[in-house]
């Protein structure tokens, strides 16, 4: 499975610019032999939070129909990242979404740890389903939104469901680069399967620099590819998913665990 993941600068209540962005990207790269891309949390409108409203999608109408089209052009899985998104009834929520090579609408996921550093809880609703797995041709792999990364339980409910690759896609701040790289790590040698993450760069109004250093990361916990912290960049790696049965029988966690004597889970 080969995935290419985008990094870029959001400007913060520039939704047509970042949108500009990421097709003039889309343009840029040879897609040819790409099973899907990757794009961050909330890139088309940044943390404008007080104003999130003004630029949310309604069930990700627009949105949806830009990534269709692009994901048909190209002939590839668009883990779209996420994008502010109001559905039925009031509030706002944090909406990643994924498309696949025809276009269609695939998996939908609205981020359910609300961050309380970046005041989301203010502004955001919390979304109430738990992560699922969805297929990018024919494997079983899973996303989650920046903050859930804090939450192992959610990585170990989507190994368990069988995901083989968990995209992340992120806007986390500079400050905290280190929590970045250590969990993603973690969480791929704990999950046993591919990690795959994309971040960030740049500062928005709020006067947050964001990380970058986007990332894949094998099931052993290697790196096999990883962008810089402030520029902006296109990484990418083929993942052998066949790894991961091999690393799971030669430290076979799954099998080990106990949990008949977990009892706070
Ligand atoms: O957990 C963190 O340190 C950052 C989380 C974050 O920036 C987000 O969820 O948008």
């Amino acid at each position: 499975m080969r995935i290419k993941v985008f990094q870029f600068d959001v400007k913060d209540g520039k939704v047509q610019e970042n949108i500009k962005k990421v097709k003039n990207m889309f343009d840029s790269e040879n897609l040819s032999e790409t099973d899907a891309v990757v794009l961050p949390e909330m890139w088309t409108s940044g943390y404008d939070l007080p104003n999130i409203e003004e630029y949310a999608e309604r069930n990700l109408e627009s949105i949806f129909s830009i990534m269709s089209e692009l994901a048909k052009q190209n002939d590839v899985y668009i883990i779209a990242g996420s994008v502010p998104n109001i559905k039925e009834g009031p509030g706002v929520y944090n909406t990643g979404f994924v498309v696949d090579s025809k276009g269609q609408l695939v998996h939908e996921y609205s981020k359910m740890h609300l961050v309380p550093m970046l005041n989301e809880p203010e502004y955001l609703e919390a979304g109430n389903e738990s992560a699922k797995p969805f297929t990018l041709n024919g494997e079983n792999v899973g996303l989650a939104i920046c903050y859930d990364l804090r939450f192992p339980e959610l990585f170990r409910d989507l190994a368990m469901a069988g995901a083989k690759v968990i995209f992340v896609v992120a806007e986390w701040p500079i400050e905290r680069t280190d929590h970045w790289l250590t969990l993603l790590k973690a969480r791929a040698i704990e999950s046993q399967c591919y990690v795959v993450a994309s971040n960030i760069v740049g500062t928005q109004s709020n006067q947050t620099t964001f990380a970058g250093h986007s990332i894949i990361i094998n099931p052993f916990g290697e790196v096999l590819s990883e962008a810089p912290s402030d520029e902006e960049a296109v990484i990418s790696a083929d993942l052998d998913l066949e790894y991961i049965e091999k690393i799971r029988k030669e430290i076979p966690i799954f099998d080990s665990r106990r949990k008949d004597l977990y009892k706070n889970l």
